[in-house]
């Protein structure tokens, strides 16, 4: 299955023999944008999911893998948490959100929500690999990958097995100033993928009264803290009640809608790609 027609580093493949991906004939993605965090809760999985609502938005045919095999949270984040996926003899087909994202995740594999997937790590690795070599994707403009936070077995396997385009960094404040999100990018420099800049989430709030920005962290806290890292601010993202309530209610494809921040977010990411 190693077909190199359908791979989207065909044109700018340096990999030779040592490239380990194995590509799927049936399916046609044209990127693969990793989101990745150097440690958990910073809300790397909301982030995954309002960027390929945003790209949905755009008319661009999406898909979502949820790569945190033994904590998925995309499903519930959609409602889809009732939703299976259809098994045929050309693979797995996954199904639909309601605004039309492709969603693959362990969840909707199990049996029902709550049960634990208790697995080494091999076995995770591999059920990863088969995320992006049995699901029969398609043709997508945009495939988002939700890695599980850090630097282990996973974000490994996913920069050897799927071709990624590039990484987004999701950070909350305190983390961006520490070793945590260096390690990461250090770990997609070591892997050649391309990073393409940090998301600081739950950066600042907004005065409920006066809609005034207040920066609990210091003003332009987050564009100092990723200069020094050297990589690029993508966007700031406030910590907002609206969006925690419709990630809670299953129903985060609405927020992209009520709101404006994030689409200035995900211009910058189309735009580092196109570079
Ligand atoms: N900007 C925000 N404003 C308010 N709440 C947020 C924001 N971003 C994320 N959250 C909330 O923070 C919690 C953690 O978010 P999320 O599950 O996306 O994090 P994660 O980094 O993917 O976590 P994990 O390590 O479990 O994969 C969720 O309850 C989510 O609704």
């Amino acid at each position: 299955m190693a077909n190199c027609d359908s791979c989207p580093s065909k044109d700018g493949c340096n990999k030779g023999d040592s490239c380990m991906v194995e590509n799927n004939p049936l399916n046609q993605v044209k990127n693969i944008i990793a989101v990745m965090s150097g440690k958990g809760g910073v809300g790397k999985s909301t982030i995954s999911s309002l960027i390929a609502c945003e790209l949905k938005n755009r008319g661009y045919r999406v898909g979502l893998l949820d790569a945190d095999i033994t904590g998925p949270s995309i499903p519930r984040l959609f409602g889809m948490t009732n939703k299976s996926v259809e098994i045929t003899e050309d693979g797995i087909y996954p199904p639909q959100s309601v605004t039309g994202v492709y969603v693959m995740s362990m969840n909707l594999l199990t049996e029902y929500e709550e049960q634990a997937v208790v697995w080494r790590g091999p076995l995770i690795a591999g059920a990863v690999k088969q995320f992006w070599t049995d699901v029969v994707w398609g043709d997508l403009d945009y495939l988002i990958v939700d890695m599980p936070p850090g630097t282990g077995d996973v974000p490994l396997t996913v920069m050897q097995s799927i071709p990624v385009t590039g990484i987004v960094m999701v950070s909350t404040p305190q983390n961006l100033v520490s070793m945590i999100v260096s390690k990461a990018v250090d770990m997609a420099k070591k892997m050649n993928v391309k990073v393409l800049g940090v998301i600081e989430n739950m950066s600042y709030i907004t005065c409920p009264e006066c809609n005034k920005k207040i920066e609990v962290f210091g003003e332009n806290a987050a564009q100092r803290a990723a200069e020094k890292i050297g990589i690029d601010l993508l966007g700031e993202l406030p910590l907002d009640n609206d969006l925690m309530e419709l990630s809670d209610e299953g129903r985060v494809e609405l927020f992209g809608k009520m709101k404006e921040d994030f689409k200035s977010i995900v211009d910058e990411i189309i735009n580092k790609i196109n570079k």
